[in-house]
């Protein structure tokens, strides 16, 4: 999964001014004036490039802007600002040089495999399902060191498991396929899912492809592509089914660190940095947040429901949910805290059905939760309902990310009003791009 840190850490980026002004659409296009100088990041097509002019980033249409200071116009008239389309410096929109490559290394797959929750779940379907498994056919999509494929192997007798890997550490899950004697079983096949040929189709599709907050990195993509290409009729998805939650917490500690912190540091008043503290810690969401049971201000609710055998590539470009919450203790409302949870249907009919809940009342997993900042905070009261919807819109050029919006209305009933009418005390509306 690829943090923020690695996303900002681009090539230097390029100064180019704007020829006009633009007023950007959608929340994730970046308005400015003719003769701005923006920096451009990154010109993943030839007409959106992605920019920052004064410390926001967005979209801008590459077409308004020339390379050059202001004033060289004539000189710019005829130069023009050269965009070819097979212009290398293109970055690819999966950004897969990045993505793979970070999965050519231990680091990532330590964590994976060190997260007991997340690997004993899926040894746990293996394990129950293994009378099923027998002679089936089995595709382990992005099987990274292979560990899913070796439980297979090791605790059921599929006829054959397809490991599928596209970064480099296929070479290695070949070699601890060899290692742990499972050779016979599993078959390592280097390459992208939707690209790689199997010999035949398969019963059972497995993979572990959620990413924080559910689709971040987009893998899901790949499952669906495989599903539709290799799945038999009648096969098997694990997980079968996924579903998001959300709930309105507190996030006091949070909070105190990187907002109140600048009210008296060292007695002295640093509070005109907070909106810089607020544009800087609260505007995209905080991965691997650890929420307390205590901190949930009422009850979670599932927002998004995906069915793996129903699910289109093109449903992932926007998906919606609407939530009802009714505060169940007084609190400040700080933000909103996200998670999912999946199952694995079982092979057998009527068979048990295994899952693995990423949410705070669960054994924590390396997702943990995902935290999402609200710009100031709320005091409510129980009895109070916090009530809206959250869309989660995929960005529609890097395509491993997203951009998750929520719009909330917090009623109180107060003794005033007749007959406990709810009234709205206060509404609000916040995006949050992961990461672009
Ligand atoms: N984020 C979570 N949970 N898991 C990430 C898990 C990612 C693993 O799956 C591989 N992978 C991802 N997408 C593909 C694909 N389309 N074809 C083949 N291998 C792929 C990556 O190289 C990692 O080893």
């Amino acid at each position: 999964m690829q943090t923020e840190k690695e996303d900002e850490d681009d090539a230097s980026p390029e100064e180019c001014f704007a020829r006009s002004d633009f007023t950007g659409g959608g929340s994730d296009q970046l308005s400015f004036s003719s003769g701005d100088k923006l920096l451009v990041h990154a010109k993943p097509s030839s007409d959106w490039w992605w920019a920052e002019l004064r410390g926001v980033r967005g979209y801008v249409p590459a077409s308004y802007l020339r390379t050059g200071a202001a004033g060289e116009e004539e000189q710019e008239e005829e130069e023009e600002v050269e965009v070819d389309d097979d212009d290398t410096s293109l970055e690819d929109p999966w950004q897969d040089e990045e993505y793979f490559g970070s999965y050519g290394t231990l680091r990532l797959h330590l964590e994976m495999l060190s997260d007991k929750s997340r690997t004993e779940a899926y040894r746990q379907v293996i394990r129950s399902n293994s009378a099923s498994l027998r002679n089936k056919v089995v595709m382990d999509l992005g099987c990274g060191t292979g560990i899913i494929s070796l439980f297979c192997a090791q605790l059921a007798q599929p006829s054959v498991v397809y490991a599928v890997e596209a970064s480099s550490m296929a070479d290695y899950t070949r070699q601890l396929v060899k290692q742990n004697e499972c050779e016979e079983v599993v078959t390592v096949l280097q390459g992208r899912a939707e690209e790689i040929e199997l010999p035949e189709q398969v019963d059972v599709l497995v993979s572990e492809w959620m990413g924080n907050c559910l689709l971040f990195e987009f893998m899901v993509e790949s499952v669906l592509l495989a599903r539709d290409r290799w799945l038999r009729e009648g096969g098997v998805m694990w997980p079968s089914s996924a579903a998001l939650a959300l709930v309105p917490c507190q996030a006091d500690t949070y909070y105190a660190e990187k907002m109140a912190f600048w009210e008296r540091p060292y007695g002295l008043d640093f509070t005109p940095l907070q909106p810089l503290a607020q544009q800087e810690f609260f505007t995209k969401p905080k991965f691997s947040h650890l929420i307390e049971p205590s901190d949930c201000l009422s009850a979670p609710c599932d927002v998004i429901y995906l069915d793996m055998y129903t699910l289109q590539v093109k449903d992932l470009e926007e998906i919606k949910g609407q939530f009802h919450f009714c505060v169940e203790k007084s609190g400040v409302f700080h933000g909103f805290t996200a998670w999912f949870t999946v199952h694995f249907e079982s092979l057998e009919t009527g068979g048990a059905t295994v899952e693995l809940n990423t949410g705070p009342n669960s054994e924590p997993t390396h997702w943990k939760q995902t935290l999402f900042m609200l710009d100031r905070p709320v005091s409510v009261y129980a009895g109070d309902s916090i009530s809206g919807t959250i869309v989660l819109r995929r960005n529609p050029v890097w395509r491993r990310h997203m951009t998750v919006t929520l719009h909330w209305n917090i009623n109180s009933t107060t003794e005033e009003t007749d007959n406990c009418q709810a009234n709205i005390k206060s509404v609000g509306t916040k995006s949050f791009p992961m990461w672009r």
